[in-house]
This record gives C-alpha cells, sequence and structure tokens, in this order.
C-alpha cells in the first residue's frame, strides 16, 4: 500500500544537455562555473542574459527534468519512508555525505545529504523560504567589514529580483493580512514562492498553542524581524504544484541559449594554474573527468565555485590552495598557502521530538497506509495541484533563548559561556563572531532556537503503520560550535573530511535541551495537547536536564545547512573571498554559493543563497561591463 506516484521517472533524459565531454573541453568559455547547484545556475542564468558572454556549467549530476520525485512537494523528502522513492539517501540525487563520528555525540556519525542533480541542493530540499532579520544580514557589512552592499538592505533588490510571490490564501491564528508582507516579495523572478494551500489538522492547534504559552504569530516574518511563529513561504509553483528550484526556474528556463552550456555527469577535479604573468596567480581553467577519462577546458575570464559548501574547499586544496600542511602531507604542490580554506564550517544543528496522534487526527501519515486516501489525494494533486501531495512543512518559529528559559537559566548559560570562551583559543573571525553571538542573544530580539513541527511520523522513530504522528523539531540557529571540511585523499571522488563539532560547546547543547524542554511543553499545551495520545520519542522518562542532555547527545541531526567554509570577510579577520567573492590571492576565481556566508543565520538559508548569487552576477557584470 501507499501512494501510487511512480517510484521513479521512466523517461528518456537527454545524455546531456547539448554538449557532451569532449566538445565542451573544446568550447571558448568567458566563466566556467563549477556546480550546476542552486547558485551557480542562478550565476550562470543572469550572466548568459548577454548573448555575447559564454558560460559553461559543468555539474556532477544528472539533468533530470520533470522528475516527479524532485517536482511532487510531499514525494521525495517528506514521505521518504513510503514506497514512493526518496531523494535523501539516493545516490542518484543526493552526495550522501558522513560526518566524522561527533566526539561530543558520542561517536555519532551525522548524515549530510548534498544535492547531486542540476539544481543541486534546490532539487531535493524541502522548500522552506525564509528571510533572516536585518540583524544577520546587517553582520556581514558591520562585522565580517564587507561594506554596506552586504546588508540587509544592499541584499534586499536581490531578494526581490529571485522571487515571483503569491499572498498565502490561509491564515493561522493571531496572522492579520499585513500589506508591508507583499512589499517584501518579488512579483517578477524566477522563483515561485508561496504558501500551502493544504494543512493538516496539526498545524493550526500546533500555532494555536504556541499563542496560549507566550508565542504570539507573526504576519510578516520577512520584514526584518524573523521572530515568533509564523506561517512559512516555500518555493512552490501554486499554479503547476511543483517544486520552484534552480533546475526548472533557472537553468530550464535558459536551456536553448546558444552562449551557455551545461555538461551534466562531469566530476571537476582541480582548477589549472598559471602563475608566469604579471598578475599573480591565474586560473587558466579546470580539469573534469566524465567515464574515467579528465579533460581540461580553458577559460577566457575566471572560474566560479559554486560546487557548496563542502566540495568548493575540496577542489580549491585539490588544487594546491589551501592550509600547506594539509596538501604537502598528500603530495599536492602548494600553489598558495590558504589555512582558512574549509574552516570555519558552521550548521544548524536539530533535535526532534516524536508524538504518536490520535487515530483521526489526519496527518500526512495517512498517505501511507490508506490507499483510498492517497489515490484520492493524487488525483486532487494531478487535477488541481494542491491537496496532501503540495504540502510541505508551514509553521516555523525562531525564538529568542529568552522565551524559552526563565532569566536566571539565561544567566546561569551565559555565564558558563562566557567562561568556556575564556578558556579557547580564538581565530580573529571567531573573536568578532562570538562578540557578535553575545550581542544578539542577549538583546533578546533574534531567533535563536526555532521550533516546527512536521504532520508525520518516522522522523525520529520508526511509525507504525495505521498510526498518526507528528514530530515537532527544535533547531539551534546561532551555535557557537566551529567546524571544518578538508581533504584527506588527492581523489576528487572521495569525500572530504566533515566535522561540524556539533555540541562542543557546552552552550550549544544547553540550548538544545531547553528548547526540547520548550518544544514538549508545547506539545503539552491546549489545543494541539487533545489530538495527541503521547511523546514517543524521547518519552516522559527522560525528565531532568542531565536526561535531556543525554537523549539530544543521541540525537542530533544537521537542519542540512552547512555554510561558512569559505567566509566572506576582510583579509585581516581570516576571509577567504572579499566583498566581490574573490578568493584573497587568486586573479580570478570567485566564490558563489553557501561556503561564503560568514555566519548562521536565523533561518533556513536557500533565499539567502539565490539572493547571493544573484548579486554576484551583478558585481562580475559591473567587473566587466557586461
Ligand atoms: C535535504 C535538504 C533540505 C534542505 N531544506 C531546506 C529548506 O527547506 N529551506 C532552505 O532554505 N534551505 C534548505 N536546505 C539548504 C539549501 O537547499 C542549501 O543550503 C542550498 O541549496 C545550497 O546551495 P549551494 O549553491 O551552496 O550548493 P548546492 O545547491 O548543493 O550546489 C552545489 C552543486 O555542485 C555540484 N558539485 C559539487 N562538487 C562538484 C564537482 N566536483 N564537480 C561538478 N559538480 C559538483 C553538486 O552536485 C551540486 O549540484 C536544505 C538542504 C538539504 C540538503
Amino acid at each position: 500500500a501507499g501512494a501510487t506516484l511512480q517510484p521513479q521517472y521512466n523517461g528518456s533524459y537527454p545524455a546531456s544537455t547539448g554538449t557532451d565531454a569532449a566538445s565542451f573541453a573544446k568550447t571558448k568559455f568567458d566563466f566556467v562555473v563549477v556546480g550546476g547547484g542552486t547558485a551557480g545556475l542562478v550565476f550562470a542564468y543572469r550572466l548568459s542574459e548577454n548573448p555575447k558572454v559564454s558560460v559553461g556549467v559543468i555539474e556532477a549530476g544528472q539533468y533530470r527534468p520533470d522528475d516527479p520525485l524532485i517536482g511532487t512537494p510531499t514525494a521525495g523528502n517528506l514521505l521518504g519512508n513510503a514506497d514512493i522513492g526518496t531523494l535523501l539517501g539516493n545516490p542518484t540525487y543526493d552526495w550522501m555525505f558522513q560526518s566524522v563520528p561527533q566526539t561530543a555525540l558520542n561517536g555519532l556519525v551525522i548524515d549530510y545529504p548534498r544535492g547531486k542533480v542540476v539544481g543541486g541542493s534546490s532539487a531535493i530540499n524541502s522548500m522552506i523560504w525564509q528571510r533572516a532579520s536585518d540583524v544577520d544580514y546587517d553582520n556581514w557589512n558591520t562585522v565580517f567589514q564587507n561594506g554596506p552592499g552586504w546588508s540587509a538592505q544592499g541584499l534586499e533588490p536581490y531578494f526581490k529580483r529571485v522571487e515571483s510571490w503569491t499572498e498565502p490564501e490561509l491564515l493561522f491564528p493571531g496572522q492579520q493580512r499585513d500589506p508591508a508582507l507583499a512589499n517584501e516579495h518579488g512579483t517578477n523572478g524566477p522563483i515561485s514562492v508561496s504558501y500551502d494551500t493544504f494543512l493538516t489538522d496539526i498545524e493550526v492547534p500546533s500555532v494555536a498553542a504556541a499563542n496560549s504559552i507566550g508565542i504570539p504569530t507573526n504576519s510578516n516574518p520577512d520584514g526584518g524581524n524573523e521572530t515568533f511563529i509564523a506561517l512559512t513561504a516555500r518555493s512552490v509553483d501554486p499554479k503547476t504544484g511543483l517544486r520552484s528550484y534552480a533546475g526548472n526556474a533557472y537553468y530550464q528556463t535558459a536551456i536553448g541559449r546558444p552562449n551557455l552550456k551545461l555538461l551534466s555527469q562531469a566530476v571537476v577535479s582541480k582548477i589549472n594554474f598559471s602563475k608566469s604573468g604579471k598578475s599573480g596567480i591565474v586560473a587558466t581553467g579546470v580539469n573534469y573527468i566524465v567515464g574515467g577519462k579528465t579533460y581540461t577546458v580553458n577559460v577566457e575570464k575566471e572560474v566560479i565555485l559554486a560546487a557548496g559548501s563542502l566540495k568548493t574547499p575540496q577542489i580549491l586544496e585539490l588544487s594546491g590552495v589551501g592550509n600547506k600542511t594539509i596538501l604537502s602531507n598528500l603530495g599536492i604542490d602548494v600553489v598558495l598557502d590558504f589555512p582558512q580554506i574549509g574552516e570555519n564550517l558552521q550548521d544548524h544543528p536539530v533535535t526532534l521530538l516524536d508524538f504518536k496522534v490520535k487515530d483521526d487526527v489526519l496527518t500526512l501519515d495517512r498517505l501511507n497506509y490508506n490507499q483510498t486516501y492517497s489515490f484520492e489525494q493524487q488525483v486532487l494533486y494531478n487535477t488541481s495541484a494542491s491537496g496532501a501531495m503540495s504540502y510541505t512543512e508551514a509553521v516555523v518559529g525562531p525564538l529568542p533563548l529568552q522565551k524559552t528559559v526563565d532569566s536566571s537559566t539565561f544567566d546561569a548559560m551565559f555565564s558558563n559561556l562566557t567562561a568556556t570562551l575564556a578558556t579557547q583559543q580564538q581565530t580573529p573571525i571567531q573573536k568578532v563572531q562570538y562578540a557578535a553571538l553575545e550581542s544578539m542573544v542577549k538583546s533578546g530580539a533574534v531567533g535563536w532556537f526555532e521550533l516546527t513541527v512536521v504532520p508525520s511520523g518516522g522522523v525520529a522513530s520508526t511509525a507504525a503503520n495505521g498510526s498518526n504522528y507528528l514530530t515537532s523539531v527544535a533547531i539551534e540557529l546561532h551555535p557557537f560550535g566551529r567546524g571544518y571540511v578538508h581533504i584527506n585523499s588527492t581523489d576528487p571522488t572521495v569525500q572530504p573530511v566533515i566535522d561540524p563539532k556539533f555540541l562542543e560547546i557546552p552552550w550549544d547543547a544547553e540550548v538544545l535541551v531547553h528548547g526540547s524542554q520548550w518544544v514538549r511543553k508545547w506539545m503539552q499545551s491546549e489545543p494541539i495537547a487533545g489530538l495527541l495520545e503521547g511523546e514517543i520519542t524521547p518519552s516522559l522518562n527522560v525528565q531532568s536536564d542531565e536526561e535531556w542532555d543525554a537523549y539530544v547527545r543521541t540525537a542530533v541531526r544537521t537542519t542540512n545547512h552547512p555554510l561558512g567554509t569559505t567566509a566572506m570577510a576582510s583579509r585581516a579577520l581570516g576571509g577567504v573571498v572579499d566583498p566581490n567573492l574573490k578568493v584573497y590571492g587568486l586573479a580570478n576565481v570567485r566564490v558563489v554559493d553557501a561556503g561564503i556566508i560568514p555566519m548562521t543565520i536565523g533561518v533556513a538559508i536557500q533565499s539567502t543563497i539565490y539572493a547571493m548569487a544573484e548579486k554576484a552576477a551583478d558585481l562580475v557584470k559591473s567587473t566587466y561591463g557586461i
């Protein structure tokens, strides 16, 4: 039994997208973009708007237009446990990286899904579309010294440029129809941004329960203040019900341009450099592997690295740009000693709580065990792009820490934090980050931990057939932990070593402990409490702070927002790219992906990445007057 979606797309994919490995190598490109993912495709689309500019994109994954697993919102991601296939953990779509065993999590290994398909992670993500509070972007200007172009105000036109926004039909308890919300959004951009038109039985009572314990509804979370509970936007086209992502919204609409070529199923292994000219270290082209054979494509102007925060550092290191000790140990010739590359890895750690929901309460689990319902919903989706198959997570709530812990707990946590940080050796960038974080958390005006609720089970524990569940989630938005990603092999197909160092700073564990406790309290509040049979995971056996701490350390996962590994910051702070996204010390290499974000922001990161890539395209266009 299960939904009737076809498990795999059976159509024939173009073997390539109008090019092949050998002819791509012979083409003259002004820009070679490494990675046809979220940011890379935005950049390629914008640069190739000018027919005189030639752009070549190299992507490791396949081109899968019209794939229902990618397109159908509920299909590949939320219902990953159903018999309709899954995007995550499926090598056709996912690099399926894993972290090293986490020291503070008793050796737990964290799964790191990353999109490996045209569209990158935007093809496999959960489609939540959020904008952070102004302070998070203003920090890029002030704290990281990138200038006013990188601030909330400087980025605003780019957020709008990305979007075709449709206002919400449904409203949550406490939500007003705020005209200011429309002013925050664009109406002519490639990505369709909309809101759920279908809810299960648990979202509205969850929001009402949060309201009843002092968390108001935010009617305009995109207006510079992300905090409190809100109906979140999502990257779904309301007319077709399909995921709107870099693959279909950007690349597919530009596929006919003769000056844009995308080579799929090709893995970039290194950038080639020349040091002989007077311009310093100049990228001359890149090497890529197709079918075991290495090809070289030359570049006229620039190499744009857009392989994502976990792969761009690997490509730089394989090319001789990185920490000289790591490179020399692997026998790689050092082109540029750059120890900050791959450092400063940050992410949003998360813990989950599963609750059993009463039998007559609708959750998405019904799609899994009730064939009549799932057939009905499939027909509804196919005919009107609506219903359960069109669902994405709707409830988000970045809460200031002070809303979830009392002032004496906050003070105790804060003094422990200060004591921990005092014992640490900090890099220049950490020093300014920690000072900014301390002042942000003390202000009580920034989201520190985010709640969300998923109307299905099997997320934290295995769902029994025929039963209904909800999973509520506590996400830490501004952790102090800093990890790294580095190579330990010269083989470009071997995944780099990923160590997010989750919860090594005790404060980060305390935030998740108190966040999880708050989530339990939320679920024990009416009206959501009346719909629940009880807590399954971790169960009411877990009560004391120590028991919660032990649970959290077995249950941490990533929210899939790794960033910061090629941080945009001044050179004095140890930044890797400058405000034009150029790698310091290299004449013509830029990074345009999540790696440039210097510090975690208080929301999911995709809309920020799209906006950043739009801005990057403008910067490059103005550099060359194109
Ligand atoms: C499972 C999941 C759920 C998420 N949910 C959300 C959400 O709901 N909301 C939100 O805002 N964000 C979400 N995110 C985060 C967001 O989608 C990503 O942060 C964002 O898409 C990353 O964009 P990017 O351009 O940095 O990298 P990517 O989009 O990952 O692009 C990198 C591309 O480079 C390619 N590549 C890498 N190495 C090579 C190589 N050597 N040669 C050739 N090609 C290469 C990859 O295959 C990929 O296509 C989620 C992410 C994941 C993985």
